[in-house]
Order: C-alpha cells, then structure tokens, then sequence
C-alpha cells in the first residue's frame, strides 16, 4: 500500500527496510518484494512522481531543476578552486529519486571502471564481465518514436529486450547530427566513431542512448516501482524522511543496526520501524552518508564535536566525494536552423507541447544533443598518475547541442543562433566530502565536491574546450562560421581558459564515493564487497555512494546495475540465513 505520514502505518516491522525510492532503492524494492514471502517498507522523503508532465518531458528536463517541491534544492559550499564560486547541487526528493529528474543519458561506463571495481574491492562480481548480464536484465531497449532505421547507430546484440527500463536512441533529428558524423570521418584519429559506447569501450563519437523510450522518461518510479505497487507484502511511505537508523542489540562487540527513525517533517512526531533481515539505504551520495552521520557511524572526532555518540567508528563515512565538473559553451552561428526559437516564442513551443502531449513525438521527445563524444587526452597526463581507470574510459566528454544553452542561469539572447558544446572532466582526480552543518537530520549537509582542486582537472576542461573549438572549425562545421560567445569570446591562452571554467564550471550532478565499498585493510572503505556497513549488523548500502571511484561515465546505468547485483546478493545471503 502508499502512505504518506509514518502515523498511518499499520505494521512497523518489516523484513527489510529501505531508505530512498530513488534510482537504486526501488530496484532493491522490485526485486525483493517479488517474493511474495518477504515484507517491504520503502521510505520515501519526496513525493509521487506519477502524473507530473514536468518529469516526463525530456527536453524540457531542466525545467524540473527549479521546482522546489521536487528537488532537495542544495548548494555547495563555496569551491575555492572556482574563485568561490556556490554551485546549485540538484538530488531529486521524489519517487524516482534523481532517475525522476535527471537528464536521462544512459550510459553504462567503462570495462576498466568496472574492472577497477572488482581490482579495488577484490570481488570478481563487480568485474565488467560480471556485471554485463546485469546490464542486459534493466533494459527493454526500444526503438525511437520517429521508427527511422537505426543500423549503425548502436549494436543491438549488446541490449536487453526484457528489462523495466526503456532505453531508446534519438527520436527527432538534429541539424546537427550530419555534421557530427561527418567530422568523425574527416578527423578519425581525434574523434573516432563509436557504434555503441554501451559495449565497454567508451571511447569516440557516438548516438546518445537516453532512457526517454515511446517520448516520455523512463525512471526508477515508471520501470521498477509503479508496476508493483499493488504486491501486498510491498509498503511504500512517502513524504517521510528517515531522520537515524538505529542500534537494536548487539552481537559481542558488533552494534545490531535493525531500527530506523522516522518523521514526516521538523516538528513531526518520531516513528520507529524495525527490519528482522536489514535496513538498506538508498539515500543517494549526499543523504546516505547524512543519514549515516546523524546515526553516529562516521569519524568519531567529527561525530563528538556535533554531540553525536558514535556507534562506529568509520573514517570514510562522507569522504571520497567525486563528481563530474560540466561548462556549457555558447558560439553564434549563421544558421537558422537551431532550437533556440523554442525558448523564445512561446507560441512555437506551445505547439511543440501540443504535439508531444498528442503523439510523443517531435523535438520534447529527445534531451538535447542527439550525438556526443568521449575521449582521451594523454599528453595532459603526461608524466602524471592519470586518474581515469584505463584505456576504455574517457578523460574528457564533449556533447554538441544546436542551441544556447547556459547552466549559470543566463537566459537565451534575444537574437542571433548559437550551437553549444558541454564539456564535462570525465575520470576527475579531485576529492571533497559531505559533512554535518548540525545534528538535526533537517539542516542541509555541507557538501563540497572539491571541483578543480586538483589542476589536472582544470586541464583537463581546459583541454575538452580546446577540443570542442576545434571539432567547429573542421570542415563539416565551417559554414557555420561559429564565434565563441560570452565569457568565452575573452579566453584565448590557457590561462585564460582555465579562468574562463574555473568562473563558469558547474556540476553535472553526478555525485559518487561517499560511502565506498572495499576490503577490510581499507579503513577508509566503510562497505565490504557485498555493500555490508562493515562493523554493523543488518545494515546495507546501495546507492551512489558505493563506488571507490566515479565512474567515467553517467552514472544512473551503472547504479541500476549494481542494484540488480546487490538484490541477488542479498536474497542468496537471505537464504543462507533462513536456511541457517
Ligand atoms: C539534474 C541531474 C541530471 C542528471 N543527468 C543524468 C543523466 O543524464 N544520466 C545519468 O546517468 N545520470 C544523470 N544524473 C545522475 C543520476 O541521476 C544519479 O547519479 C542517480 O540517479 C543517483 O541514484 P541514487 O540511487 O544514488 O540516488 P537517488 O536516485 O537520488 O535516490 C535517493 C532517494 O532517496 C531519497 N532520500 C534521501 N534522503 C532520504 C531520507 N533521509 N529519508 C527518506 N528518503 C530519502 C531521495 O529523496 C531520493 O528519492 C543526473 C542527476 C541530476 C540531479
């Protein structure tokens, strides 16, 4: 059944518990309660997402970004190496979780990542070739709305056809998209055609795979959740926020971690639920380790200066944040061919709805570029200890789009036509944190991602915008005659590029690590291999947070994929302990 106040709860024990129906809890939820002998709660601080068309329109996606009703609306501390700049630092607050606003890329990441996974944590399971069939078992992978003939735009012998999640290419074609295609036959060597950068091999241009499948987003909620909201043995609390998990017992010296306390709001009443088997938190990379502090697992020095009393100690807790730097790029191009008079002429766009909200098809079906790149850029790794996982993932990526595009809030100008490139350092060698402001669960967490803390990644921006001049001045772009616009038109050496993104860069929202999985040497690492709380009972965690390092990549399908090992992962260790 769906609540939405913890009072209204029947039962308040549970066999599992799980904190956050985003990306990767309602997997969890899906797959365990599809056993109809094993109860479910799945605690939600959002709302349901069902019937919002903001949520569902693809190319109006960033729209979602300013609906504070749907997003937990945070900033960063200010990044020092962005001239102190104070970025948004978007997470979905709704079912679906960051998958309900996200921007829908689907991309799985690289061999090496995973392979890096399976090296760091020293479990094969988490080995590109391990996960694969995982990756297969999410999608339903679905032809594009327009039916137009997609051989050679991806390898349909790498997808699954069987999955909750609708995948899909482009359904509406760029002006762009020639040009794009063309520059990766007349420059090869630096921008190789990719036919499908979902095979493990991430390098190249290639066809955006979104998860927009039949025009509309395809999320954690639509895929994995509403299908099965009717299971009786699944509850689904939402608009409640999960405020400590909580120590139940003990085992000798090891905390039992079975209770969870709830609220649906600063002065609302305190709810416990208990899980016989585990809580898994599925809070996402900023509120797990969040919830995680409040419940006094973290560093015990941080922990006693709030008054917080440590159950375990766990100096990783909140460390090892990584995150993906992104800078939009505007040119102005002689072209009357670009979507910026969507955002100028309310009429236009307004037929542009009627005709999604009619037959799903047209530009809203497709998120913003229809082709973008991964690449590598060795020489500015020369000598250095380059960060990304091998030669299968990118350092830096390149997405073009055939209109002004801005993500410092500037809106499009009242004349001219522009392409715009988002370039993103891809493998970043910088680190921050999430950490406490207070001890009260409702202050918002002090995150800071660290953006460019380490030069290698403003090289590496610096680097990725070098690149996308270049890709407008080959000759399939030439007739475009683009010229930088902005701040950009100022920055030429690269010191002053570097400048330029220090004083523009922002987030792709890909927040990851700040709960890491690793082996028992790794004292930073506060998952084992099987995401277990290391020195605590009954307590998991699945979400973002898990991985040691970012993947080079949008991390949603690697997330989905986890989650799908995780549930089999704790349904065999479940078995073994009811056969115990
Ligand atoms: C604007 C934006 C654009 C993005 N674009 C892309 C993209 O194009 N492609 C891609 O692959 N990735 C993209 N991402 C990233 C991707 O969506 C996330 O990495 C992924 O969805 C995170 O999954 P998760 O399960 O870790 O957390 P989430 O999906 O964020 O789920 C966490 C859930 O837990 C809930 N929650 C948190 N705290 C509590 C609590 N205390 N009690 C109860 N519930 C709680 C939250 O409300 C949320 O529903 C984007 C993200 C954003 C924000």
């Amino acid at each position: 059944a769906l609540y939405s106040n913890p009072a209204g709860l029947v039962k308040h024990e549970y066999d599992f518990v799980i904190v956050g129906a985003g990306t990767a809890g309602n997997v969890i939820a899906n797959r365990l309660s599809a056993d109809s002998n094993v109860s479910v709660l799945l605690v939600e601080a959002g709302g349901n997402d069902a019937g919002l068309p903001a949520l569902q329109i693809p190319f109006t996606a960033s729209t979602v970004l300013s609906n504070a009703s749907l997003i937990w609306n945070y900033t960063t501390s200010p990044q020092k190496a962005l001239n102190g700049r104070v970025i948004a630092y978007q997470r979905g607050r709704v079912l679906g979780g960051s998958s309900s606003i996200n921007f829908m890329f689907y991309t799985r990441g690289s061999r090496d990542d995973f392979d890096r996974f399976a090296d760091v944590t020293g479990d094969s399971g988490w080995s590109w070739g391990s996960i694969f069939p995982y990756m297969l078992k999410i999608e339903n992978f679905t032809t594009p709305v327009d039916h137009h003939n997609t051989s050679g735009q991806f390898n349909p012998s790498i997808h699954g056809d069987r999955g909750p999640l609708r995948p899909t290419l482009p359904g509406f074609p760029s002006s762009l998209d020639q040009r794009v295609l063309a520059t990766t036959k007349v420059d090869p060597e630096r921008f190789p055609f990719n036919l499908d950068v979902n095979s493990g091999n991430t390098i190249g241009m290639t066809w955006v795979q979104s998860t927009t499948g039949n025009g509309v987003r395809s999320s954690s909620a639509t895929g994995y959740l509403h299908p099965i909201l009717g299971r009786p043995n699944l509850d689904v609390l939402i608009d409640t926020q999960a405020t400590r998990v909580l120590q139940t017992g003990s085992r000798g010296s090891i905390p039992i971690v079975r209770g969870v306390e709830l609220a649906n709001g600063v002065s609302g009443p305190r709810v416990t639920v208990h899980a016989h088997h585990e809580v898994i938190l599925c809070a996402g990379a900023v509120n797990t380790p969040q919830l995680m502090l409040l419940s006094g697992i973290g560093n015990k020095h941080d922990l006693a200066s709030l008054g917080i009393s440590t159950v375990i100690h766990s100096p990783g807790v909140g460390q090892n944040l990584q995150d993906h730097p992104l800078l939009a790029s505007a040119w102005s191009v002689n072209s009357n061919d670009t979507l910026d008079g969507i955002s100028r002429n309310a009429t236009l766009a307004g037929e542009i709805l009627e005709q999604w909200e009619t037959s799903k098809t047209g530009p809203f079906v497709d998120t913003g570029g229809n082709l973008f790149a991964w690449l590598r850029l060795p020489s500015i790794f020369s000598g250095k200890r380059d960060p990304s996982a091998g030669p299968t993932s990118a350092h830096v990526e390149i997405i073009p789009a055939n209109e002004f595009i801005s993500f410092s809030g500037d809106p499009t100008p009242a004349n001219g036509s522009y392409v715009s490139i988002i370039t993103g350092v891809i493998s970043p060698a910088s680190r921050g944190s999430v950490t406490l402001r207070s001890a009260n669960p409702f202050d918002t967490p002090v995150i800071d991602p660290g953006f460019f803390t380490n030069e290698l990644d403003v090289a590496a921006m610096v680097g990725a915008i070098r690149t996308s001049s270049a890709l407008l001045e080959t000759g399939p772009w030439k007739d475009l005659a683009a010229r930088p616009f902005g701040l950009l038109e100022n920055a030429t050496t690269d010191a002053e590029l570097a400048e330029y993104a220090r004083n523009s860069a922002s987030s792709f929202w890909h927040p990851t690590g700040t709960v890491k999985m690793g082996t028992s040497s790794d004292e930073m690492a506060v998952l084992d291999s099987k995401l277990r709380v290391k020195g605590a009972e009954g307590l998991r965690v699945v979400d973002a947070s898990v991985f040691p390092f970012i993947p080079a990549s949008h991390p949603q399908a690697p997330i989905y994929a986890i989650a799908e090992r995780a549930a089999d992962i704790i349904r065999s260790q479940l078995y073994e302990r009811v056969g115990e």
